[in-house]
């Protein structure tokens, strides 16, 4: 399942396209937080993806459109600043290996700040598609349909052509394993102010991780390590 995030879009003829390119690509989903657009103008732009649009998920809340996936990728203009482990990124082809979730989401920024470092904080990977450093900044809709492209064309081939393949790992796993990460986190946040440490841990976690056995085994070395913290505190 494939859902597109919107966060405060601000231009109806963005949402309209957006929607339009949902239908070509075949998106299950659409939700839109909080938008600051007229939503019944934006069905102009939107032609065949009306349905879609009609059908889009308002929700007053970024976590409400983000809770129940298994996978969430934020996507930036602004990556790979020195120093930022936030802005860490990789490219929309990179990305297609780590597509093997149930629930996949997709989260697009306003069009005059993007999203915010607390919303990408709460994502797992951050996608950035390259383009003249002196101004990567991409319209919102062409962004989305880059990286919808490439989701498509990277379906269109045979997962064993396409790359590195990961087996299917389950959203619970990948959950425990962020519960785990976020309470160890919680043990050490004094000395990580900016949770550094977690989203490096989580990130590659998710980059690597080969198939469920893996993932089931990585829960149970942070349950047990979180474990022995607290007893050891008591
Ligand atoms: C006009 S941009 C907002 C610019 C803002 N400075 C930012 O954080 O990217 C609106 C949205 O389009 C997407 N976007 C634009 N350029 C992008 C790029 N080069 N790579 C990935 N996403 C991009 C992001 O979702 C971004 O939040």
């Amino acid at each position: 399942m494939l859902r597109v995030v919107l966060v405060e879009p601000e231009g109806e003829y963005n949402v309209g396209f957006i929607a339009r390119l949902c239908k070509n690509f075949g998106v299950d989903e659409l939700y839109i937080v909080n938008p600051k657009c007229d939503l019944k103008k934006a069905v102009e732009f939107s032609a065949k993806g009306s349905s879609i649009l009609l059908n889009s998920k308002v929700v007053d809340k970024f976590t409400d459109a983000i809770y129940d996936l298994d996978l969430k990728i934020s996507t930036s203009s602004i990556a790979d600043s020195k120093g930022d482990m936030l802005r860490k990124s990789i490219s929309p082809w990179e990305m297609i290996n780590y597509l093997d979730k149930n629930k996949i989401g997709l989260i697009f920024g306003r069009e005059s700040v993007g999203l915010t470092r607390e919303e990408i904080f709460m994502t797992d990977l951050l996608v950035h598609i390259p383009g003249n450093p002196d101004y990567p900044v991409l319209n919102l809709s062409h962004a989305v349909g880059i990286i919808l492209y490439e989701i498509w064309r990277s379906r269109l081939t045979s997962k064993e052509n396409s790359g590195i393949y990961h087996g299917a790992i389950s959203s619970d796993t990948l959950k425990l394993i962020d519960k785990y990460l976020l309470a160890l986190h919680d043990l050490v946040r004094k000395s990580d102010s900016d949770g550094d440490m977690y989203l490096a841990l989580k990130r590659s976690i998710i980059r690597g991780l080969k198939d469920e056995e893996e993932g089931r085994a990585i829960v149970r070395f942070l349950r047990k390590t979180y474990m022995k913290i607290i007893h050891s505190n008591e």
